[in-house]
């Protein structure tokens, strides 16, 4: 049976990895509880949708549930690590959040405290998020299967070290944003060719579905656009246009940007 488990937080990437749980257990998350800060309205929504239990405060039902996963603003981490610390009786303590790490977690928690650290991306709606994960010092097996069980609801997943995870969380939990904003520049782009913005979108997002059927067969990126691009032809003209304005290296600048602010380093 599925352990019980306490979301601390309701925003969009909890409600991606419910889903996701959602979808993989037929609907039965009679054991899942989710609490936010305030907006109860969310929460009905939540219960309505995915037939979890709201909790009105988290601190009275913490000690009812084995997992409590961390689906908060990094921001907000001191703050209910310190009221947690207070309360947990050595339940596993799981964070979404970019940034904190295990050795942040257990720098708040008790001696001891199982604690674990995931970078999903919002595909967990879907069961295709690319999920990073690493434990803290003190997970048992019964916490490593807790986890896989979570992570396999939610898609694929690498296990890897916690500086990892800093230096990844702008690929695997942020980059789907880049792409997205990919897509949506050449929809608008599509749009003003004349097509109205149903079919343009229809068109664009085939087109990616393809790309990554094709990148899915293992074939090098750099050879599937070499297989697009005909010499002296037509895709060389827009790819000169591409590589003359930067489009890699303000990619690259995207990523170290993303990771510097993931890590608190901007302020
Ligand atoms: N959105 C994404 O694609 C991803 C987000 N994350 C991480 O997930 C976490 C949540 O991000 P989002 O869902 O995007 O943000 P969000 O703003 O949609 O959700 C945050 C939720 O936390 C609640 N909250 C804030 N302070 C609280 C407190 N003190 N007590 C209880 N609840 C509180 C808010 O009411 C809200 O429901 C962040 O730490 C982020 O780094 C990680 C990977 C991907
Ligand atoms: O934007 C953010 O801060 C979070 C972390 C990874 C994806 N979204």
């Amino acid at each position: 049976m599925m352990q019980s488990i306490l979301f601390i937080g309701a925003g969009r990437m909890a409600e991606s990895i419910i889903a996701g749980l959602y979808r993989k257990n037929g609907g039965n998350l009679e054991n899942v509880f989710i609490s936010n800060r305030n907006d109860s309205n969310r929460l009905e929504f939540l219960v309505e949708k995915y037939e979890v239990k709201m909790v009105a405060d988290w601190k009275e039902i913490i000690n009812e549930v084995e997992v409590i996963v961390l689906a908060i603003p990094p921001d907000q981490h001191p703050i209910i690590l310190e009221q947690m610390n207070l309360l947990i009786t050595n339940q596993f303590i799981v964070t979404i959040a970019a940034g904190i790490g295990p050795t942040f977690l257990e720098t708040y928690l008790p001696e001891k405290t199982p604690v674990a650290w995931m970078m999903p991306n919002t595909a967990a709606e879907v069961g295709h998020s690319m999920t990073l994960f690493t434990y803290g010092n003190h997970v048992k097996v019964q916490h490593e299967q807790t986890m896989e069980f979570l992570l396999n609801a939610i898609g694929h997943s690498h296990y890897c070290s916690e500086n990892d995870i800093h230096l990844l969380t702008a690929i695997t939990g942020s980059a789907p944003a880049f792409l997205y904003l990919f897509v949506e520049a050449i929809i608008d782009t599509t749009e003003q060719l004349g097509v109205s913005r149903k079919v343009a979108s229809e068109l664009v997002s085939e087109m990616v579905y393809g790309s990554i059927e094709m990148l899915k067969t293992g074939q090098e990126p750099q050879e599937l656009r070499s297989q697009v691009t005909t010499p002296g032809g037509a895709t060389a003209e827009g790819i000169k246009v591409l590589k003359e304005g930067g489009f890699e290296e303000l990619l690259k600048k995207a990523v170290l940007a993303t990771n510097k602010k993931a890590k608190g380093e901007n302020e």
